[in-house]
């Protein structure tokens, strides 16, 4: 059945004409329609407009559509997160603890802890275990708006269990309302047990994991967590141009913690983005741009770490796209409200409100090579909406750390109303 949202404050359509990510004063562009209409065909947008102008090319459909009233509200893109660690076992609260008593991040994962300590109790947990706590986590987020979410591996450290988070995230995405799309990271550590074979394990990822992960098709993407003491930057490219060959689109977990080249390596590899980017170097910041990289900034991280924000505000001057996202992972940013990354971004990294919206739906849908899919509201992509209580898209931000969520459509459908899962 089709259906019709009428009389919103403020439809943020994102419409654009290029189909690329968004840069510079692209990413301030909202395409917004005051007092407009979006009508739903089945799971696609069929139009966004007037109600005037739908009534004269779609009146077949609009006599049998179901209404939606978004008087007082605005409608916009169901929210996509790019970057997440979603399939994990367990929660590190203890190490929060132990960070706010002034140990490092690196430091607790160099003792056995941090990525390690989730790594053991993946994979101590069974396929049912990590499903439904995944599961639960994709119900939270659908309440925040988000509709896409992009999960990585990199917490099984070993084919078993790394093919194991990535088929509970090839079963979170046959059975949940979210759309769920696999990245392969198994360079996301060196397992302790490879202490001083790290070169070893980086020959078992490409001769043995890589063509695993491309014969099964269990992910689309391939990751690497490049970082002074996990894997260098020459490792990186070895692993990603290996990925590359089975038909896997390269990301890099670049110039996080040290600055290490990693946004230069994204640039020269032809990666689709580098994520965190907190101590990038103005050259690799130059490169990017020059190469058209999407820069994924995970404001969530630095906040969590009490570590410096990544230099957002210049990456977007020097024509860098932007996407942002949680980093959803119980160590570094155990958060999944992606508006709350969204204000942070503004708070610390001097993104507008404009340009966080762009960041967190159409630059992100690029992100995870859905640009053509999602991110936007356009004839022909897929009806995952929102629709939010606040009178104007400034409102979001201003009335911060709340949820704002009215309704989520997810493939036409309504899945979310007045927060409460349908
Ligand atoms: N930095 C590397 N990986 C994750 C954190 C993983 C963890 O601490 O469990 C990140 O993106 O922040
Ligand atoms: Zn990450």
């Amino acid at each position: 059945m089709a259906k019709l949202i009428i009389n919103a404050n403020e439809i943020i359509t994102l419409k654009g004409s290029d189909k690329r990510p968004r840069t510079k004063e692209g990413m301030s562009e909202l395409a917004i329609l005051a007092n407009g209409c979006v009508l739903i065909d089945q799971d696609q947008i069929a139009a966004v407009g007037t109600l005037e102008e739908l009534q004269q090319d779609y009146s077949h459909l609009l006599e049998q559509a179901e209404v939606i009233d978004a008087a007082g509200k605005v409608v916009m893109p169901g929210l996509v997160d790019c970057h997440t660690h979603l399939v994990h076992g367990g929660t590190r609260e203890n190490e929060f603890n132990m960070r706010l008593n002034g140990a490092s991040y690196m430091e607790i994962m160099n003792a056995g802890g941090g990525i390690h300590s989730t790594a053991k109790s993946t994979r101590n947990a069974g396929f049912e275990e990590l499903y439904d706590k995944a599961y639960r986590h994709l119900n939270e987020f659908l309440k925040y708006g988000v509709t896409t979410v992009e999960a990585k591996s990199g917490y099984g450290l070993d084919w078993e269990h790394e093919k194991k988070q990535l088929e509970v995230a090839k079963k979170l995405q046959d059975t949940h309302a979210v759309d769920v799309i696999s990245t392969f990271m198994g360079a996301h550590a060196v397992p302790r047990e490879f202490k001083g074979r790290e070169d070893e394990f980086v020959d078992i990822i490409i001769h043995e994991m890589l063509p695993k992960v491309a014969e099964e098709k269990l992910a689309e993407f391939n990751d690497v967590f490049c970082e002074k003491g996990v894997f260098t930057p020459e490792q990186s490219r070895k692993i990603l141009e290996a990925g590359k060959q089975y038909g896997l689109t390269p990301k890099i977990h670049a110039d996080e913690i040290e600055p290490y080249e990693g946004s230069e390596l994204a640039a020269e590899i032809g990666a689709i983005s580098a994520e965190h980017l907190l101590v990038a170097s103005d050259e690799g910041i130059r490169r990017m741009a020059e190469a058209g990289t999407i820069g994924v900034l995970l404001p969530g991280t630095a906040f969590f770490l009490r570590a410096p924000f990544a230099r957002g505000r210049l990456m977007i001057d020097c024509g860098v796209p932007i996407a942002i996202s949680t980093d959803f992972n119980p160590g570094s940013s155990p958060t999944i409200s992606l508006p709350f990354i969204m204000n942070l971004a503004c708070m610390n990294m001097g993104l507008t409100l404009e340009e966080v919206l762009t960041a967190s739906t159409i630059n992100a849908a690029y992100a995870i090579n859905r640009g053509h899919l999602i991110g936007s509201l356009e004839t022909g992509k897929k009806a995952d909406i929102l629709i939010l209580n606040v009178a104007n898209y400034k409102q979001l931000q201003y009335h911060y750390g709340m949820n704002h969520t009215h309704m989520v459509l997810k493939n036409g459908e309504i899945v979310v109303k007045d927060a409460v899962l349908q």
